[in-house]
């Protein structure tokens, strides 16, 4: 990975609480592993961003090296890697990802 992708996510981390790397959009999921995500963060109401690596193959591979995760969706909150989709489901059923979000929000 390229030093300047490398610092090109650093800063839209920076800029933005919670992202959500993933295959296709909100309005259009192209994967259910995405879309559970994607269902998951809107029954919580917190704002978020999605990328689609889709459209940028570099930025596909690219995401595996920098958050040292193999697959999609990656979710992302407050600069850190949170999980895929079994971790994120799973911090979801326990009340633990709905924590973790308001501390973020609060930050
Ligand atoms: N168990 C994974 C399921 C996700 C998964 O297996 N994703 C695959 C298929 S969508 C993937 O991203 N493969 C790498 C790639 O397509 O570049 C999780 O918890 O997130
Ligand atoms: S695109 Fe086939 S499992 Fe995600």
């Amino acid at each position: 990975m390229t030093p300047e992708l490398k610092e090109a996510i650093d800063k839209y981390l920076s800029a933005n609480k919670v992202v959500l790397f993933m295959k296709g959009t909100k309005m259009f999921p192209q994967c259910g592993f995405s879309n559970t995500c994607v269902q998951v963060l809107n029954t919580l109401s917190v704002p978020y961003e999605t990328v689609n690596i889709l459209e940028d193959e570099s930025l596909r591979q690219g995401m595996k090296v920098y958050s040292q995760w193999p697959t999609f969706p990656q979710l992302y909150i407050d600069g850190e890697f949170f999980g895929g989709c079994d971790i994120t489901l799973e911090a979801y059923n326990s009340g633990e990802l709905k924590e973790v979000l308001e501390k973020a929000m609060c930050s």
